[in-house]
Order: structure tokens, then sequence, then C-alpha cells
């Protein structure tokens, strides 16, 4: 053949990789099957009885199609077409183009031998639910494909006719129109686009929608298929589609253009779509009718991807993007890098770095403890109004457990830490230390500012802000905590907050962190834009108070007393 006829005219600098020779299926050469029953070769498969309802949750589909390395048609938006609605996909090559959202550069089909081999070695090991058939370029490859759908009989075959690419760059020997009709009978479902419809009947492409509808009507009355006429290439703001029967009946379908470039591989994916939803509805108008809303969320959220500068690909897995965003993961490492600031300025302040070498001198320690055990009390409670909105029981257990660790902390501050640094005595007379171990101390101007920022958010935020609001006390002390361990280790001889510092090494307080941490990302991942820029929000308050908590001892401690060791 031609092999110029393979690409667009204005590719044809770019040489094919390969020779394509043409062949026609000969109705004698496609064997009768014994794999499904009384099937006999060249019935039409649109006649035969409803298939069956697969044995699996994900129906096992298989594309036979040609590879577009830049994902957005072919076998790869097969792929994830079928992955989008829950199949599971498999794929047989039968050609590999070189292009993007551009063109077609150039075509190379490997030996059909191969195709054959590929194929045989998955029906022979696995139940096929459905195939979608794509690219087939040569006569030869239909005729390979034509004898294994023969042999095979899958319950569902769609069989879209590629013939031309969205760029105009054809796909399709010319000769190999007779090999392709000869496939329609095959299938239980055929795709064509208006002037693939055009090729099939010999004629003109159609001008209108009726007349698109019209032409389908003669296709499936003439082979006896299910035919779905695709009005992707109208020129109208309508969008319809029309699902054809064999005996006339026609079930419309209306859509609104989107109005994108990005249409690159919108008849592959709508294919392979209906390739994976009707063995799971067992019904073509309702299969096509979820086919069609997917395929429009695809394309209106097509910009997202940012792929190319022609007509790009659809967002096939936009709908499972929106509830398992693909950056939900990493929403904990952006508020974590957002926080760098924070970070850096904790561990440069005087308190950290004179905890970690013994020299923090007692008072400050002292205030530290002190207002701790003054935040952890209202902490507990934000931890606890947290356990109220989680909305799992897991996440209710997990932040209860934090609300009475918390407590617990606190009453062993004031036991074990506040007598033995007890503040400034002139600072309980001037009010600050109210009774024995420390009871009714006041909070100071950073303690209170914090604390209000979380009571705040308790009251009025979502989940997922209170989640975020609460993270940094977590993240950032279990931070801390990892790098005064480590000093406190290195540190010789014997460490004056040795027994504090080794308390900040808890396995148990790393992995409470890495829990609330997931806990954030989850929420991130259902909540909306909205919430997520409330939680950045949250988060980021938090965490610059998490700095000022611990720079507060050197600003506000009581100033030393004559009395005051120091
Ligand atoms: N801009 C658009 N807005 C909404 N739906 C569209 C748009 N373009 C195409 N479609 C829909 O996409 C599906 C494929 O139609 P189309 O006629 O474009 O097929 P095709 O030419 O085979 O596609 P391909 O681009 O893969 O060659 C149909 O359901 C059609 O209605
Ligand atoms: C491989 C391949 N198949 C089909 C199409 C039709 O969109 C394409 N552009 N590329």
């Amino acid at each position: 053949m031609d092999t110029t006829a393979l690409v667009s005219s204005d590719q044809d600098a770019l040489p094919l990789a390969s020779t394509v020779q043409a062949s026609t299926v000969q109705a004698s050469t496609i064997p009768a099957s014994t794999v499904h029953g009384s099937l006999v070769a060249g019935s039409p498969a649109a006649a035969l009885p409803v298939p069956h309802l697969p044995g699996t949750r994900h129906p096992r589909v298989l594309s036979i199609a040609g590879s577009d390395p830049s994902g957005g048609a072919g076998i790869q938006a097969d792929i994830k077409a079928i992955s989008a609605h829950g199949g599971y996909a498999m794929a047989a090559i039968t050609a590999l183009t070189a292009q993007n959202t551009r063109g077609v550069r150039e075509i190379h089909v490997p030996d059909v031998g191969f195709l054959r081999a590929q194929l045989e070695a998955i029906s022979e090991d696995i139940s096929i639910d459905a195939v979608k058939i794509g690219m087939l370029g040569t006569a030869e490859v239909m005729s390979a494909v034509g004898q294994w759908l023969a042999a095979t009989r899958p319950p569902v075959v769609v069989l879209d006719p590629v013939m031309v690419a969205t760029s105009g760059d054809t796909l399709m020997a010319p000769e190999a129109r007779n090999a392709m009709l000869s496939l329609l009978s095959l299938a239980h479902l055929v795709t064509p686009n208006i002037p693939e419809l055009g090729v099939l009947l010999g004629k003109p492409a159609a001008s209108s929608w009726d007349e698109a509808v019209q032409q389908g009507k003669e296709l499936a009355a003439e082979h006896q298929i299910r035919v779905l006429v695709k009005g992707g290439h109208l020129a109208s703001r309508k969008c319809p589609d029309a699902l054809v029967s064999a005996d006339g009946t026609v079930h419309e379908f209306m859509g609104t253009r989107i109005d994108t470039p990005n249409t690159h591989g919108t008849g592959c994916s709508l294919s392979a779509a209906l390739a994976t939803l009707m063995p799971q509805l067992n019904d073509w108008p309702r299969s096509v009718a979820r086919a069609k809303a997917w395929l429009a969320r695809a394309l209106e959220t097509s910009a997202e991807l940012a792929v190319g500068h022609g007509s790009g690909p659809v967002n096939h897995l936009s709908e499972l993007w929106a509830t398992a965003a693909p950056h939900a993961d990493s929403f904990s490492q952006e508020l974590w890098a957002d926080c760098a600031e924070q970070r850096a300025a904790i561990a440069s302040l005087d308190f950290i770095s004179e905890l970690a070498a013994g020299t923090l001198a007692r008072r400050h320690f002292a205030y530290y403890l002190a207002q701790d055990a003054l935040y952890l009390g209202t902490y507990s409670r934000v931890l606890a109004r947290a356990s109220a909105l989680a909305p799992t029981e897991a996440e209710q257990k997990f932040w209860a457990g934090g609300a009475q660790n918390c407590l617990e902390v606190e009453v062993s501050l004031h036991r074990d830490w506040l007598s033995q640094y007890p503040l400034e005595r002139e600072h309980d007379a001037a009010g600050l230390l109210e009774g024995g171990q420390g009871a009714g101390l006041m909070q100071g101007p950073v303690t209170k500012h914090y604390v209000d920022h979380l009571q705040g958010v308790a009251f009025s935020g979502s989940y997922g802000e209170v989640v975020a609001a609460v993270l940094p006390c977590y993240w950032l002390y279990a931070e801390v905590g990892r790098m005064l361990h480590t000093e406190y280790l290195a540190f010789e001889g014997e460490h004056p907050y040795g027994a504090w510092l080794q308390t900040y090494a808890s396995e148990e307080f790393a992995k409470a962190t890495e829990t609330a941490i997931a806990i954030l990302d989850n929420a991130a991942r259902s909540g909306s834009v909205r919430e997520r820029a409330g939680m950045k929000a949250a988060f980021a308050h938090s965490a610059a108070y998490e700095v000022d908590f611990f720079a507060a001892p050197h600003l506000h401690a009581p100033a030393p007393q004559d009395t005051q060791s120091d």
C-alpha cells in the first residue's frame, strides 16, 4: 500500500517505519466459534442474546488498539477510560504511532503474527468480559482480529472504526475499508464518527445531524448491527449521539458542546468506557448515557492536565481525582513546606539551643513548663472537639485518646516537673501562681493567643480545619523532640534536663503524629478547595504560635530574683 496514506500531508516529510501490507478479511477464513455454543461465523453480534454479567466486580476489558505515546488516544486512553469505570484493563497493541497532541508523525505496524500471539495469550488464560477495538490500520490486522473474534466470541465487543485522528491524520489504509466492513457484524456496537460513517457507507460525510442519524440507520440495517452515531464532528453548539438498532430504533442522547480544544481521543475513550460499562449495566442506552456524562466531565476538566500545545487529552480520571485528589497525599507536605520558615525559626531559638546545651535558665524552663501545662488543658478540649467531628470511629478514638493523653501529661507536668521547677516566688505573690503545685497558673500572652486561636477553630471550623489547627503541636513538637533528643544523646556527662529530654524520644508520639498527618491528608482529599484553604490558614497560624511558644520563656518569664538560682 501507499505508506503516505497513513499520515497527513503536512507530515509527509517524516517516513513511515514500516511498509504496511494490505489484506482483506475473507468470510471463509473466519472459523465458526466453538467457545460460545451455537454461534456461527458471521452471525451479527448485535443480534445475539444480551451478554452475561461478569463474575467479578471489575470487568476484564481488552483493548485491541494502537499506541499513542502522548497518552490521550489509543490504548493509553483506553486503559484510563476502562480504569475510570472500574474495569481491569488489558491491551493488545495493533500498531505503534509516533504522535502528540498536534498530529501523527509515523506509524509502525508490527508483524501481524505477533498480534495473533498477543490475543491468543490473553484469551487462552483470561476470561474476557468485553473487547474494545480501536485503530487496526491495515486489512491484514483486521483479518487477524476478525478471526480471533469469531473464534473467541467475547460477550461484549465495541468496535470503533478508527480511520482518522482528531488532528486529521489518516490511521487506516483506504483499501482496508472492505476488511473493516467484514468486521462490523462481529461487534455488538459500532461507534463511527460522522466522516467514518460516510466511508463505511461509501457516501459523502453527513452535513447535518438528521442526515448522520439517517446514515446510521442505513449502516445498522445493511449490516444488522447496532450503531452509535457520534456528533463530535458537527459544526453545532449541540453535541448529540444516537444509538441506532438494527431494526431502525433510534435512541438519541443530547449533549452540549464543551468549548475546549482538548478533544484528542474522545472517540477512543468513549468506546472503551462503553465496553466497560456494558458488562456492568447490561443495557446499551444506560451505558451510553453514563459514558457520555463521564466524557463531558473529562472534557470540562481537561485544561487541568495542561498536556501539549495542540488538541490535548481529556481528563479521564477527573472523577476519581475529585475524591482522591492527586496531590492530596502531599497536602501535608505542602503545609510542611509552607512552614519551613517557622521550623527554621524554632531551631534557631535560644530556648532550643540552650535546652539542648543544658545551659537553659531554670526560670525559663519553669515558665515553659507552666505555660505548657496551661496550654494542654485547652488543647485537650480541642482534640475532644476533633473527636466529636471525626467521620469514622477510628479517628474519633484517635482524637479522644489524644485528648486523654494531654490531660495525663498535664497532670504529670504539675506532679513531676513544676514541683521541681517552681516559678519565681514574687510572681506567685503577684497572682501568677495560685495554690501549690502551680494549679491556677496564669496564661502568658502567647499561650492565650494560641489557645484563643485553637478554640476559635474548634468553635466554628470544619473537621479538616480543627485537624489542621491541632497538627503543628504534634508535628513541630515531634520535630523539636527529634532534634533535641539527637543532641541529648551526643551530650557528654550528665545533662541537667536529661530526664525531660528523654521524654521527647517517644516512639508512640512519633506514631501518633504520623496518624494525625494521615488524617489531615484524608480530610484534605475529601474537602473542597475552600476547606483546604481554611486548613492551610489554621495550620499556618498554629505553626506561627508554636514558634512564639518556644520563644516566650525568654520574653515573658519573670525576671530573676536574688534568691532564685539561675
Ligand atoms: N466538544 C465536545 N463537547 C462535548 N462532547 C464532545 C465534544 N467533542 C466530542 N464529544 C463527544 O465525544 C464523543 C466522541 O465523538 P467524536 O465524534 O469526536 O468521535 P471521534 O471523532 O471518533 O473521536 P476522536 O477524537 O477520538 O477521533 C461523542 O460522544 C461526542 O458527542
Ligand atoms: C493510536 C490511536 N488510535 C486512535 C486515535 C484516534 O483518536 C489516535 N489518534 N491514535
